[in-house]
């Protein structure tokens, strides 16, 4: 959706503005009535429409093409061609929804400047529009571990109050989420939670995105504060706002009011505002990287969101959770998962945190073996898979246990696998291990591993012996 469509029923002049337009590297589609228009738009939305407001031979006029344009196709902006001293319709045009007109005879500049802007602003529109797409309904915040209960008690605290607050954890770590729960809770619940990815937005498209723009005929395409009025907006990872947006959305904060890109009047908005950071704050403002101002107002209600490892409590239930989600949303298997399985994911490493996790459990439905329960082969680090996905730092079994069981547990099924490789030859596992070949002797009969003559090792634990055999 990046061509532009000329309607016009001179050929001379389509086919001349297409020339322009093509030589500044854009495409174009032409059409010379209103059925061969409509179809166009109808096949594909362009990004901008040009239209001439007279149009011979045609079932409609300019003017009422627009009007069905702007009733079903509102987001895609309308220059109108009008001809010299037309200036009443084009205004009528303007206030039936045109973006801009340009009169006939125009020069290249002037037109130029026109679809640029035009262009800008239906790319402005598709963002939001993009942005908006990623509010989804909150999904559920799920937890029941003391770090989990603590978060959830500090939010109930904040739902009902209009409190800035301000989200600090770890990437993943469910503050996107947090936000929500705040916003779906609180008086607010019925009017917009706007997200702003304050990292993936381009710094100097950032103040259009927020603010909108003002074409200098009064065409408006409200930013993102204007859609989120009344409601909450949540500025995630708002260290990487550039500054001097900065220095804009304090003035917001001061007075809820700001101005549009080419604006002259003040918007007036309600608004909460909810921020994220997964960086240490004070030390982007001891950088001169953020403004202390800024900080101080968007800190109200600092609250801590925890790592998935400060709450390795909430992993079976998360677990089993998103196996529902994934079930629900994408018809993947719905299985359990093993106790070993359980006690492994308690115990890896999560760097990406609930969203790691979630990322780990959705490839095992996917890729894993589909009998129930999922077992610990299947997860990452005992396939082999990439490292960051959770270095192992205990087998499933030992998790589970007391650390005096652990410790033998472990002892017993190191020492069987070191007699393992060296074929049973005590000796040889004895230099290994570091032990002398007596005191081996003495530690695998205390952990009741019986050597029986070359070779051989019986073990009173049915488990150990499995694996002392394969
Ligand atoms: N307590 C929870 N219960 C259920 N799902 C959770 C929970 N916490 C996080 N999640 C899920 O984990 C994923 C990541 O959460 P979210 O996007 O809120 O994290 P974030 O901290 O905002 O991440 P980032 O800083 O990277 O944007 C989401 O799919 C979210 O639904």
């Amino acid at each position: 959706m990046s061509d532009i469509l000329i309607v016009d029923d001179e050929r001379d002049i389509r086919e001349l503005i297409s020339d322009i337009l093509q030589d500044e590297g854009y495409t174009t589609r032409l059409a010379g009535n209103s059925d061969d228009a409509m179809a166009e738009i109808a096949g594909e939305q362009p990004a901008l429409l040009i239209l001439d407001i007279w149009l011979k031979d045609s079932r409609m006029d300019g003017i009422d093409i627009l009007k069905t344009v702007k009733r079903d196709y509102p987001d895609v902006p309308v220059v109108i061609i009008s001809g010299h001293g037309n200036i009443e319709i084009a205004v009528a045009a303007i206030k039936q929804g045109a973006y801009d007109f340009i009169e006939k005879p125009f020069n290249i500049d002037q037109l130029m400047v026109v679809i640029r802007r035009g262009m800008e602003t239906s790319r402005l529109r598709r963002e939001n529009q993009a942005l908006k797409r990623r509010d989804t309904t909150p999904a559920e915040m799920l937890g029941d571990s003391p770090a989990f209960r603590t978060l959830i008690g500090q939010l109930d605290k904040v739902t009902k109050s209009n409190g800035r607050v301000m989200l600090s954890g770890p990437a993943g770590s469910g503050k996107e989420l947090a936000a929500r729960y705040i916003h779906a809770n609180s008086n607010r619940a019925d009017a917009p939670f706007v997200s702003v990815g304050c990292a993936s937005i381009e710094a100097d498209r950032m103040e259009e995105v927020l603010f909108g723009r003002e074409s200098e005929e009064g065409g408006v395409t409200p930013g993102l504060l204007e859609e989120a009025n009344r409601g909450v907006i949540y500025f995630d990872e708002v260290a990487d706002m550039p500054p001097g947006t900065q220095s804009k959305i304090l003035r917001v904060l001061v007075d809820q009011t700001f101005l549009r890109v080419g604006g002259s009047e003040k918007v007036q908005v309600d608004l909460r505002v909810i921020s994220s950071t997964s960086r240490d704050l004070e030390a982007e403002i001891a950088a001169d990287r953020f403004r202390r101002e800024l900080f101080h107002r968007l800190n109200v209600v600092p609250i801590t969101v925890p790592s998935l490892e400060e709450r390795r409590e909430d992993i079976p239930a998360l677990a089993d959770h998103f196996i529902q989600m994934f079930n629900k949303t994408q018809g993947l298997p719905l299985r359990s998962v093993s106790n070993e399985a359980a006690a492994l994911l308690q115990t890896m490493r999560w760097p990406g945190n609930v969203r790691q996790m979630r990322n780990v459990i959705e490839r095992v439905l996917i890729l894993g073996e589909g009998a129930d329960p999922i077992q610990v082969r299947e997860l990452p680090g005992e396939t082999g898979a990439s490292a960051d996905e959770g270095r192992v730092v205990l087998s499933g079994a030992i998790a589970t246990m007391a650390l005096r069981e652990a410790r033998e547990a472990f002892e017993r099924e190191y020492l069987l696998t070191q007699i393992n490789r060296f074929g049973g030859n005590i000796s040889r596992t004895a230099e290994f291990v570091g032990m002398e070949r007596s005191a081996l002797h003495r530690k695998l009969k205390s952990l009741g591993v019986v050597t029986s003559g070359k070779g051989g090792v019986r073990n009173g634990d049915e488990d150990a012996q499995e694996q002392a055999a394969g």
